[in-house]
Formats: C-alpha cells, structure tokens, sequence
C-alpha cells in the first residue's frame, strides 16, 4: 500500500533496508532521549488558528539567503545515501530541484558535489544547493573542499558545530557497523591526507575547532555561511556578532550528545538571542504540515527535514523523496489554511500554545 504520511515512509523504508542501515539511519546517541524528544515536544504544542480572517489560498515559497525556495522545508544535510538507495544523492538532488527546494548537501556524501550539482541542473534551471562541511584541521583540505563546492555552484556553507567528536550510537556498536560496505566510499574525501582515499575515517571531528576556523572560512569565502548546531543563547549571539548568516537550530537529530533539548523547546531562546538579526532554520522531528507551521510561529523561517528524506529515499529513491516532500508541502498548505493564513510570514507567535497533555 502507498503510505500516506511520512511515518508510514518510514515503516515501508524499515522493510526495505538492510536492518543494520536502518539502524544507522534511525539511531541516535546513548538513550535515543533527544531523538525523542525532537518529535515529542512538538505534540506539547497546540496549534490555535484564526478564523474568518478570508484570506487567500495559502502561497508557500520563501527567500533564504537570497535563494528563492517554494516552500518552507528544505533538506538536512545527511550522510551516506547509497545506504538507502543505489542512485544515492543523486535521486535526491533531482528530487530537491524538481519540488523547487534547497539540498544541503552533506560532505560526507557518497557521489562527489559536482556530481549532486549536474543531477540537480537536469531537472531545474537554477537548484540551489548549500554544502554542509565539518571543518577539518587540515587547513588545506578545508579550503580545497569549500573551492570544490563554490566550484559546483553551491550558495552557501552549513558548517556543523555540534561534533567536536563523534556521538556513541549504541545500536551502530552492537551491530558492529562503523565504516561504509566495501565498493561505496565518501566521493568528497579524495583529496583528505592520511589513511585510505575516500575512507570515512579519514574524517577528523575534532575539539580544537573555534571560532577562528569561522573567521578563517569567512576571509577564504564570499559564500554565505550557515552556522548548524549552536543551541545555547550565548553562540547564537556570539555567532551573529562574528558575522555568521543564518543559523540552523539543530540538535543534530539527537545523533550528538544525548538529553540535549528538543530543538523545538530551545527555539524560542535562540530566535530571543538573534533579535530578528538573521533568518533561523530549524531541524529535528518535523514530521507533518503541522510541526512545519508551529516552527514558523517559533521564529524559524523555514524548516530541514533529515530522515524523512531518507525513508523516501530508501522506500522508492527519487520518486520516494518526491513523495515525501510533496506530502509535506500539502500538509503545509492546508494547515496554513486551516489557521487563517495565506503563506509563511502571516504565521505568528500567538498561534501556537502550549499545553500539558500527553496523546
Ligand atoms: C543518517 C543521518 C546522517 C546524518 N549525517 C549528517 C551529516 O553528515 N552532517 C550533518 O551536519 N548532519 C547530519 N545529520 C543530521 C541532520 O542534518 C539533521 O540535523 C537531523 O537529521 C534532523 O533531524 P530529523 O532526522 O529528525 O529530521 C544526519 C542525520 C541522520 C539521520
Ligand atoms: O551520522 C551522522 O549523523 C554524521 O553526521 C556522521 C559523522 C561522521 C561520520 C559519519 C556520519
């Protein structure tokens, strides 16, 4: 049967993934708490629409960075999508460009950028593409690979500071699954110094890195950057003093350091930190038109979606991904609808409520 929500993209994907892989996908660190979390918190949220207010059929698309996207969901950067689906980034790039919405490509891809950017250029006339990097101690590598990127016509840089180590995924160790499956590498890390080309254990996530990286990557670049995974108040007012464009409120799907809040919850303390002063995105749980909405009412701009892509990807690859973003932009619109209001930027604060029940 055809799932008609993304939860059941999930139960369909689940059957056709290796049990291992879906572990990898699914999986979060130590007790899953964050992960949890993510989705829960948003049912501890109650919409409260407006009514008669005769407004029109609800239009969607947004302005991120200077990009124009239809709709206010757009795609996390994800590791590894040959996992899913053998067309791996590539069915999702075509999948992104042809809804008309943003991929955040991850660096740890397993078909190189410039491959992800020529599959997006063949079904849109102008994708956007934004490339998430770890930034690596070896300077050189770090600035050959944001050329790469700039070189493939990606707008901006998400650059993900929640991983100063690797998060302790306790399903990854019991099943054993620590490296790619032989034949599939990560296509970005050929150039990566040190151990075998393309290996995901050449990646280094690694304490030292600060924010003179950011100030480094922000003198070798005229691209945007897009700072993923800065929780507290405190980085986000100190991310928009040094210069940083947008933030993405990210708890890096609960897949980092566990018990961290719902991104959800912390919303509204980062949108409070910022002043307005650069666009938010959100991401973690965003499983419905209605979390979509309660995120804008919070101060996000605009929504990532990170697993759902990858349930789409793995049930039916670029026609799952379609499905799933499509099935998202429909829930939008007629939540918009439902709550008296014709786009993204008529969605306010007094919407949403919250409330103490547990359904
Ligand atoms: C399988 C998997 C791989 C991920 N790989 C990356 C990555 O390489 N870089 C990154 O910044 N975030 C990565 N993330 C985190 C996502 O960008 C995103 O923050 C998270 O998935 C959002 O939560 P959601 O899955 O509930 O939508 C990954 C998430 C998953 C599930
Ligand atoms: O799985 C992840 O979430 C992720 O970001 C990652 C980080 C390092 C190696 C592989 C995946």
């Amino acid at each position: 049967m055809d799932p008609v929500n993304v939860r059941e993209f999930e139960a369909l994907a689940r059957e056709r993934l290796d049990p291992v892989h879906y572990d990898y996908f699914a999986g979060a660190a130590q007790d899953e708490i964050t992960v949890r979390a993510n989705e829960s918190a948003f049912v501890r949220l109650a919409l409260v629409p407006r009514v008669l207010r005769g407004a029109a059929a609800p239009a969607l698309d947004v302005t991120l960075l200077g990009a124009d996207a239809s709709m206010p969901i757009v795609l996390s950067p994800t590791a590894f999508h040959r996992l899913a689906h053998p067309d791996a980034e590539r069915a999702t790039a075509r999948a992104a460009a042809a809804a008309g919405t943003i991929m955040i490509a991850a660096m740890l891809s397993t078909v190189a950028i410039e491959d992800i950017a020529a599959e997006a250029g063949k079904v849109a006339a102008d994708p956007t593409l934004w490339f998430q990097l770890y930034v690596q101690p070896d300077l050189g590598f770090t600035e050959a690979i944001v050329r790469r990127a700039e070189a493939a016509g990606c707008r901006a840089l998400v650059v993900t500071v929640d991983s100063p180590a690797l998060g302790r995924h306790e399903r990854n160790d019991r099943n054993a699954f620590h490296d790619l499956p032989a034949g599939m590498r990560c296509e970005n890390l050929r150039e990566l110094r040190g151990g075998e080309p393309g290996s995901v254990r050449q990646v280094v996530l690694s304490p030292e890195i600060s924010w003179r990286h950011l100030d480094r990557l922000r003198e070798i670049t005229p691209l945007p950057i897009v700072l993923k995974g800065a929780l507290h108040p405190l980085d986000a007012r100190l991310a928009v003093e040094r210069g940083i464009d947008a933030l993405l409120v990210s708890n890096h799907g609960g897949r980092q350091l566990d018990t961290m809040p719902a991104t959800i919850d912390q919303l509204p303390f980062v949108a409070e930190a910022v002043e307005g002063r650069v666009p938010l995105l959100l991401d973690g749980g965003v499983r419905r038109g209605t979390d979509v909405v309660k995120a804008l009412a919070l101060g996000a701009r605009a929504v990532a979606v990170g697993r759902p892509v990858l349930w789409g990807l793995a049930a039916d690859g670029e026609a799952g991904v379609t499905r799933v973003l499509e099935m998202l932009r429909a829930e939008t619109a007629h939540t918009l609808t439902l709550c008296g209001c014709d786009g993204p930027s008529a969605v306010t604060r007094d919407l949403v409520r919250e409330v103490r029940c547990c359904h």
